[in-house]
């Protein structure tokens, strides 16, 4: 059953060069307890689709359903319950932590405004808390420069959890830490999902941990959609020349399988006042005049779309 559902969501953003198509036209759904890993090069609109579903900035256009209900337009109230039900975790927590707060304040702070807990059920809260993320009782008092990258992320990642969400926008959580570190946080994240039923949206731009944590992939190129299906299946049969591009670029340790990567040419298209057509055409090897046409993501298999009008050719 669908959590989170979003229908032509679009995001724009007027700057005075044009019109930034950030995020535009996107539709998808996430079940319960699953992760839509949302992939793409930097720019192409992951965080600000991310942003926009919590509701960290308004939509242009577009319905966002969450448990069913439509949930685009809310007023103060609506918005401080989805607060409590919506949560993301930033890549990088030194600058989403505030630095003149102690981790348990950090932690606390949240339960506080909530007013759940009176403050005996506040301590036991934050003690569980920091428990549950795996940060020793002896950095309760330390301020968030003091703590390793990892150890920050799992105060971030308390934070997020603190007043029991369904839905985590985890943006780019690991990108910033060392590559032990990535697997721990890693691991935590897929260990509170088991444990409470989270559902996340995984932002990220690295396919590895893509396929590691994720149900369903979304991959993006310049505020669009191009392809999304099941994370085997994407693996398995990339459909869109971007897809094939990107997976090419993954190292590979097997010499079996070793394929030739796909450098991309060309210029990249502007997310300002693009033109109708696809977007990646302009680096596409398979480019033709029919490309041109303006692109819809179709079914080509039973939970695989593409957009990519071409398929059947290339
Ligand atoms: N507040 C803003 N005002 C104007 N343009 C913006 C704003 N925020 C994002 N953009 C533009 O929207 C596009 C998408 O940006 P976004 O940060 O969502 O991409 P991304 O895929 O998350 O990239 P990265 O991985 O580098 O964070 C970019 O062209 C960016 O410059």
């Amino acid at each position: 059953m669908p959590l989170l559902e979003i229908e032509h969501l679009k995001k724009y953003f007027s700057t005075p060069r044009g019109l930034v198509h950030a995020v535009d036209d996107v539709s998808f759904s996430i079940n319960k307890g699953e992760t839509m890993g949302l992939v793409g090069e930097s720019g192409c609109g992951k965080s600000t689709l991310g942003r926009t579903i919590i509701h960290l900035q308004e939509s242009t256009g577009g319905i966002i359903k969450f448990e069913d209900k439509d949930v685009t337009n809310l007023g103060k109230e609506g918005l401080r319950k989805l607060r409590e039900d919506m949560q993301i975790i930033f890549q990088d927590p030194y600058s989403s932590l505030n630095p003149r707060l102690t981790i348990h304040d950090t932690i606390v702070e949240p339960l506080m405004l909530s007013k759940r807990f009176d403050s005996k059920g506040l301590e036991a809260e934050a003690n569980r808390l920091m428990d549950l993320v795996g940060i020793e009782q002896r950095f309760r008092m330390s301020y968030p420069h003091e703590l390793d990258g990892g150890r920050r992320q799992r105060a971030g990642i308390a934070r997020a959890i603190a007043l029991n969400p369904k839905f985590i926008v985890c943006d780019e959580p690991v990108s910033a830490l060392d590559v032990s570190i990535q697997a721990q946080i890693l691991n935590l994240l897929m260990d509170l999902q088991e444990e409470y039923g989270l559902t996340y949206l995984f932002v990220t731009h690295d396919l590895s941990v893509v396929r590691h944590i994720s149900t369903n992939i979304c991959v993006m190129y310049l505020g669009q959609m191009v392809e999304t299906c099941p994370t085997k299946e994407l693996f398995d049969n990339p459909l869109h020349p971007y897809t094939k591009a990107l997976l090419s670029a993954i190292p590979t340790v097997d010499i079996r399988h070793k394929q030739e990567r796909i450098i991309l040419k060309g210029e990249i298209n502007s997310p300002i006042n693009p033109k109708p057509g696809c977007r990646f055409a302009l680096r596409c090897p398979y480019a033709e005049a029919q490309c041109n046409e303006p692109v819809v993501l179709r079914e080509i298999s039973e939970g695989h779309f593409c957009s990519c009008c071409r398929i059947n050719e290339i």
